[in-house]
């Protein structure tokens, strides 16, 4: 098949091939003068194919061992050469599992997408074809089936409603969100769970007042429940054994093994407290979950909310929908009056920008006033939308989330393709 077979892609702001006279020593030595070498150029491109993903698998095709390696020049001659930016030849060794490739132009369209806006020169990219050696594709199917049997919730005909919780930057309320809309869907009579995939930050322990650790059936652990609501969070094995178990390396793939390790059921809905902006865990979440659902979180002012776009764009590199935006903090209501403390306008900004960068409706599903109760029950591991008895309270920020849950559940859900 043509399109299997090496080729050269001409990747470098679209200035044709690149066949004409230059000085490619110049250039090398003019970047090796700003500390560029081909070594760094390597990384860095590797780096960026981090963030290619298999169309097929919807793993990244670092992951799936499928980058043979990448070879790093200075290229010899560049028509680009005249003003002094360094060019670099770019071979890219790929490894297609499948023999004959029938998704191979998508993969080298996303590896040339990858590497386009390379800040440091520009990248002459051939992109060499071949196929995995059989042993070795072997090994990532095996361990591609055993993953598979054990995430509960990419199989087909799998119920479970998937909605992953971002932001662009920290303390816009996130968290407390997530609380609020998970307990809103287990108050609504959702069969509900939560993981906390802010690792380093997590707070959903607090915020649900869990103190259990999960009970551990031979390996497999079965979470603790709070207000209906099924938890997992790294914060939960603190002061355990576990918790040293699962420092380090582990961390990493501590998705994964909340997915994988942890009895939950068939849940109608599942909530991810993603860690704030565009990090590794939205790629994980992205990989082992592509029917998750992303929602953004915002405050109103610009400073949130251009970050805010920037990790619901996420979505262009990953396979993931965005349902919508939820803005906090909008307003505090004095008096009968709404004081627009933090400005106004972030969570429609971000809608806008997100529709229009998506090419699919993504809507401002609520806004939700600053209240002291946000804060308090919080503290006291009861979320705000619930009365002490663990139903829906009377109140406008808990309609606000009953709304939004509403929204959530009546969008098209994403097929696992
Ligand atoms: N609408 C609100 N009214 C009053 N306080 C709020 C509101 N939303 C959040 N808060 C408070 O703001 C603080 C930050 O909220 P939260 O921890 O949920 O943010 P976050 O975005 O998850 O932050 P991080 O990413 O750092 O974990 C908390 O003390 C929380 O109780």
């Amino acid at each position: 098949m043509a399109s299997c077979m090496a080729s050269h892609d001409g990747v470098h702001d679209g200035a044709g091939d690149g066949a004409g006279a230059g000085a490619g020593a110049e250039d090398y030595s003019d970047a090796s003068a700003r500390g560029i070498t081909p070594q760094k150029v390597h990384d860095d491109i590797l780096e960026a194919l981090r963030h290619v993903i298999d169309p097929e698998l919807g793993r990244t095709i670092t992951d799936l061992g499928m980058v043979g390696g990448v070879d790093v020049a200075p290229a010899a001659h560049t028509a680009d050469a005249d003003d002094g930016t360094p060019a670099w030849d770019v071979t890219v060794h790929l490894e297609l599992t499948v023999p004959g490739c029938p998704l191979s132009e998508t993969i080298r369209r996303r590896i040339r997408a990858a590497v386009v806006n390379y800040p440091h020169g520009r990248i002459r990219l051939t992109i060499e074809t071949g196929v995995m050696e059989s042993a070795k594709l072997k090994a990532l199917v095996a361990r591609l089936k055993a993953e598979r049997r054990a995430n509960p919730f990419t199989r087909k005909g799998a119920k479970t409603r998937i909605f992953a919780i971002a932001s662009g930057k920290g303390g816009v309320g996130k968290s407390s969100v997530t609380a609020n809309l998970a307990a809103t869907f287990a108050a609504l009579g959702y069969d509900t769970a939560a993981i906390d995939a802010d690792i380093y930050g997590f707070s959903l322990p607090r915020l649900f007042g869990v103190k259990d650790q999960p009970t551990d059936l031979d390996g497999m652990l079965v979470p603790p429940e709070a207000w209906g609501v099924r938890l997992m969070s790294i914060g939960v094995f603190a002061g355990s054994d576990r918790a040293i178990l699962w420092r380090g390396p582990r961390l990493q793939r501590s998705l994964e093994q909340f997915l994988s390790d942890v009895w939950w059921g068939d849940p109608d809905v599942l909530l991810l407290d993603l860690a704030p902006g565009t990090g590794d865990m939205a790629i994980s979440v992205a990989q082992a979950l592509p029917n998750a659902e992303l929602v953004v979180v915002t405050t109103p002012q610009p400073s949130a909310s251009e970050v805010a776009v920037r990790a619901g764009l996420v979505s262009l590199q990953m396979p993931m929908q965005v349902d919508g935006v939820i803005e906090n903090m909008s307003y505090f209501e004095h008096k009968g009056e709404k004081l627009r403390i933090f400005g106004e306008g972030g969570g429609q900004r971000v809608s806008d920008q997100l529709t229009h960068a998506l090419g699919y409706d993504v809507p401002l599903l609520g806004q939700l006033p600053l209240v002291p109760e946000l804060r308090e029950t919080a503290e006291s591991g009861r979320p705000a939308v619930l009365d002490e008895n663990g139903e829906l309270a009377q109140s406008s920020v808990a309609k606000t989330f009953e709304n939004v849950a509403r929204a959530l559940m009546q969008r098209e859900r994403p097929s696992l393709g």
